[in-house]
């Protein structure tokens, strides 16, 4: 599946840098008749793309079919864990004819190759995926030469589940929206805000299809070996618990009750993070007044962690800023330039010509 995104966001990326000459020169009106403007959108030059771990190729696509699309030359520094896919990658673009010198990789530790390509002067910016405190650190060190930067973060996303829903269907967003990948994405749903009346059922349910309630947290009896923990469910939760507030990368899924929505909205954005937010009701109108309330970059109604290149990408409050996918994902690489001309046959007129005086 990650090779056919990967495919597809570089389709979609190749169609808008088709469509980026016939945006150029587009005029701005302005109120004074002797001037006209138009306004160029340029490549913003060398881009420093660091990437995390999980879908190391995929993540990493995000960045680069747009920053070539938009005709920047890029460095990409993926994570020292997963670099593989990024090296097969350059060879992919090798192979198909992309000049020597327009994607570059460079490997190594976070602190060794990441953080000089970042504080690198001839670097003209720095998207970065991966953790707060790395994206933090980048941010500092960027700030020295006032080098733009975008930051796609963490999160603790919530998922809301309304009283008026099908269980089996509630039941297997939520089990997706944080288990998928073994919770090892950034948007996962991992606070389940559920309404009071439904809570016993939807426990009841989960129990006969078999899932473990309240229990989880161990290694699994059976893998000695690597790093493995068995889906785990969370109840009775405080919002001051480090559980609730900080985020897992794993397949840890906290439970809250709620007895009406406002409540739900209220603990939903009780976070710093604002990635992801889902909500599950039968209730369009409802649906859309959660989505308006929700402080986050991304909304699901009746679903949780589909994912489309053609769609903006990206948090709010500490899971960062700027936006990765769609035609926002190629304005993260172009820098606007407005050009505009004097076209009236008259001197300017600040001076007074002498024979005025
Ligand atoms: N918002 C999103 O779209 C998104 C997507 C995927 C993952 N994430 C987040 O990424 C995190 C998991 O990824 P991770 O563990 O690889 O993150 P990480 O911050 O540890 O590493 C990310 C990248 O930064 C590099 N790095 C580390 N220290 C650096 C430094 N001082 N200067 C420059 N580069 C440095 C690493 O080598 C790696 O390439 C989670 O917090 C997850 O939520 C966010
Ligand atoms: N579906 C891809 C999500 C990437 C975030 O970790």
């Amino acid at each position: 599946m990650t090779k056919d995104d990967v495919a597809g966001c570089f389709e979609y990326y190749a169609d808008l840098a088709e469509g980026l000459d016939a945006k150029q020169k587009a005029p701005v009106s302005l109120p004074m008749e002797t001037f006209k403007s138009y306004v160029l959108k340029e490549s913003l030059g060398v881009v420093a793309l660091i990437t995390p771990w999980n879908y190391p190729l995929l993540l990493a696509t995000w960045k680069v079919a747009p920053a070539l699309a938009a005709g920047c030359t890029a460095i990409l520094k993926p994570s020292e864990l997963a670099s593989v896919t990024c090296l097969e990658l350059a060879d992919v673009c090798r192979e198909v004819g992309l000049p020597p010198g327009v994607l570059n990789i460079l490997t190594g530790l976070g602190t060794e190759a990441g953080a000089p390509l970042a504080s690198h002067p001839h670097v003209d910016k720095v998207a970065f995926t991966g953790s707060n405190a790395t994206g933090s650190r980048i941010m500092a060190s960027a700030a020295q030469m006032v080098k733009p930067v975008s930051m796609e973060l963490g999160g603790k996303s919530p998922i809301i589940v309304f009283e008026d829903v099908d269980l089996d269907k509630a039941a297997e967003w939520t089990l997706f929206g944080c288990f998928w990948t073994n919770g090892q994405i950034c948007s996962a749903t991992s606070r389940l805000l559920v309404h009071y009346d439904k809570t016993l059922k939807f426990i009841a349910t989960a129990k006969s299809e078999g899932a473990t309630i309240l229990s989880g947290g161990n290694r699994p009896k059976h893998l000695n070996k690597g790093f493995f923990v068995e889906p785990t469910i969370i109840t009775d939760v405080t919002t001051s618990m480090q559980i609730w507030r900080e985020e897992v990368f794993g397949p840890v899924l906290c439970v809250k009750t709620f007895s009406n929505e406002d409540e739900a909205i209220e603990l939903a954005n009780d976070t710093h993070y604002g990635l992801g937010a889902a909500v599950i009701s039968n209730d369009p109108e409802r649906c859309d007044r959660v989505a308006k309330a929700f402080r986050s970059g991304i909304v699901w109604v009746n679903c949780s962690q589909p994912c489309f290149c053609q769609a903006p990408w990206g948090g709010i409050k500490r899971s960062g800023f700027g936006r990765d996918l769609g035609e926002w994902g190629l304005e993260n690489y172009l820098s606007v330039k407005q050009v505009t001309q004097y076209i009236s046959d008259e001197p300017w007129g600040w001076y007074q010509p002498p024979s005025k005086l």
